[in-house]
């Protein structure tokens, strides 16, 4: 049986097959704006996206994702904590059956009814693939939904889901500007972390931006009704694919603001 977000194949499971789910570096955490440290060397976030990279969007049984051209430098994260050029690859959402959860990272326990991540990886190494088994890797820029004004940009995205809703659909999707998902500031904290799903690898500098996007309510209904199911499978909502948070194990939380 593989992975999935169930009882008897969810978070509390992964370990079994996915050892490193103990690791020391696991993702996500509960960020605790008062325990973060101001690091007055933090960058600023530098993300330079072009809408021309923008490829597909698939539901992999897990998730929805869209996913960005990546052979040359187009779409790109620099500065923020990082050092070097990040290219985009996909990104995709967590989010929960009900307003009250869906968030992976938390804020001093606050989940949202949803979490983005933007992933990126460090072009010093040959392809996503390799870069994904590096401890400077990948870097995922993580933002929160929280529900208010529909989100017109957000719709895009929504509106390609008739055509995957079901696993392993994927349809194009063209000219779409992922920075029109990001908020207006791009004050962030960052740690060490890893993928939060299997294979859990620890390989991801996390950006965890404060401020949140919005979302409507009808928009978050929209996302569940995405299936975790294949056609012809009993159907099963996709929601609730996130991972609670993860022990810190002496990690430092660093605040790119006071
Ligand atoms: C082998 O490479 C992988 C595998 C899974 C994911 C997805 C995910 O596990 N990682 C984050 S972040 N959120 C997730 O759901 C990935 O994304 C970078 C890279
Ligand atoms: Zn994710």
């Amino acid at each position: 049986m593989s992975w999935g977000y169930a009882a008897n194949n969810g978070p509390d499971k992964w370990a079994d097959n996915f050892p490193i789910a103990n690791g020391p570096r696991q993702s996500p955490i509960d960020i605790v704006p008062g325990e973060a440290s101001y690091d007055a060397g933090l960058k600023a976030l530098n993300l330079k996206y072009d809408p021309s990279t923008c490829l597909d969007i698939l539901n992999n049984g897990h998730s929805f994702q869209v996913t960005f051209v990546d052979d040359n430098d187009s779409s790109t994260l620099t500065d923020g904590p990082i050092s070097g050029i990040y290219r985009l690859k996909q990104f995709h959402f967590h989010w929960g059956a009900s307003d009250d959860k869906g968030s992976e990272h938390t804020v001093a326990g606050t989940k949202y009814p949803a979490e983005l991540h933007l992933v990126h990886w460090n072009t010093k190494y040959a392809s996503f693939g390799e870069a994904a088994s590096q401890p400077d890797g990948l870097a995922v820029v993580g933002v929160f939904l929280q529900i208010g004004a529909e989100n017109a940009n957000l719709q895009k995205v929504l509106d390609a889901f008739d055509v995957i809703k079901a696993k392993g659909k994927q349809t194009s999707f063209a000219d779409f500007d992922p920075a029109t998902l990001l908020p207006g500031c791009l004050d962030y904290w960052t740690y060490d972390g890893s993928l939060t799903t299997p294979p859990l690898l620890e390989s991801v500098t996390w950006i965890v931006c404060k401020e949140p996007v919005s979302v409507s309510a009808e928009q978050m209904a929209k996302f569940r009704s995405l299936l975790f199911s294949a056609e012809g499978e009993a159907e099963c909502c996709m929601v609730d694919n996130y991972r609670p948070p993860q022990p810190l194990k002496g990690r430092a939380v660093r605040a790119s603001f006071k």
